[in-house]
């Protein structure tokens, strides 16, 4: 079965449309060399902008060095709200100088130390999007206490953050968090009520890896040839609840992006 994720971000648009009607937030979107799956973030971030009255504007940059200078420019000018970093950033940048250049209460995808910083504490008004999107579509979808999730990936943008969001007390998920070097990870997704899965490899997870009635989320973005799939075996599909791709974790992330730019220009940069 398919959860449906159209839905649960309409419901967050929602907010954000009556947020724009009384203010025009901009948000502003930077990527060096994107690859194929920031390109295709890139285009729903204009179509759902547009679509939601929020003002947008894309930077396709050639160097880390261009980029660190618009970063210091945004992170000052008055009328941008949000600043967004596609990653990962070319080979050999500076992860965390660069993250330290935006400002921490435009920082929507919350890179900045300062906003990693109040995720340990439970803050979650700056969590990465794509983090956020899945604890919204679990807490809209199941009770996550004491429930064994198994994350497959640790990057800054979904596994790691994720995995401290599910720990927080009023949720308490058991968090495994598995990765390259991982033994026998079919062991331990097998044990998992819970499966997320963010690889960038197409079909990765297969039906015999998973429990019977799991719930998996379903956050690859693979483009081949003409078409986007996930990182999850359509099969999947027959014995669980799966987010499609697309229309899944995308469409919620995007849906997250745009609100918390509305949230932060109508309350004047707190969120
Ligand atoms: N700092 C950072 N944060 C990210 O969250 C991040 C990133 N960098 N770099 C690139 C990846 C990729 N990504 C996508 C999110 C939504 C869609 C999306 O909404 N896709 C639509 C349309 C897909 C289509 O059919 O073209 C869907 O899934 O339905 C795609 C890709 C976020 N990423």
């Amino acid at each position: 079965m398919f959860i449906d994720c159209k839905s649960i971000a309409k419901s967050i648009d929602e907010e954000t449309i009556a947020l724009t009607r009384l203010t025009k937030p901009k948000l502003v979107s930077l990527a060096v060399n994107p690859d194929e799956g920031t390109i295709s973030y890139l285009k729903s971030q204009q179509k759902k902008a547009k679509s939601l009255n929020v003002e947008h504007e894309i930077f396709v940059l050639d160097n880390v060095e261009i980029l660190s200078e618009k970063l210091l420019e945004f992170s000052k000018d008055e009328t941008v709200h949000g600043i967004f970093v596609a990653h990962p950033l070319p080979k050999g940048a500076d992860e965390l100088q660069v993250a330290s250049l935006i400002d921490p209460e435009k920082d929507v995808e919350g890179r900045n130390p300062v906003n990693l910083g109040r995720l340990m504490y439970g803050e979650e008004g700056f969590a990465p999007c794509t983090a956020a999107a899945i604890v919204e579509i679990l807490t809209r979808t199941t009770q996550l206490m004491g429930k064994n999730v198994v994350i497959v990936g640790r990057s800054n943008t979904v596994g790691l953050p994720l995995s401290v969001m599910l720990l927080r007390r009023d949720r308490s998920a058991t968090v495994t968090v598995c990765h390259t070097k991982t033994q026998n990870l079919e062991e331990k997704t097998l044990q998992a009520d819970i499966v997320v899965v963010a690889v960038g490899h197409a079909g990765f997870l297969k039906p015999e890896m998973v429990r019977e009635n799991a719930l998996v989320i379903d956050v690859g973005i693979n483009v081949v040839g003409d078409r986007v799939v996930g990182d999850v075996d359509p099969e999947v599909e027959k014995k669980c609840s799966l987010t499609p791709v697309p229309g899944g974790v995308g469409v919620v992330t995007t849906a997250i992006l745009m609100n918390r730019v509305a949230r932060i220009a109508s309350r004047g940069g707190k969120v």
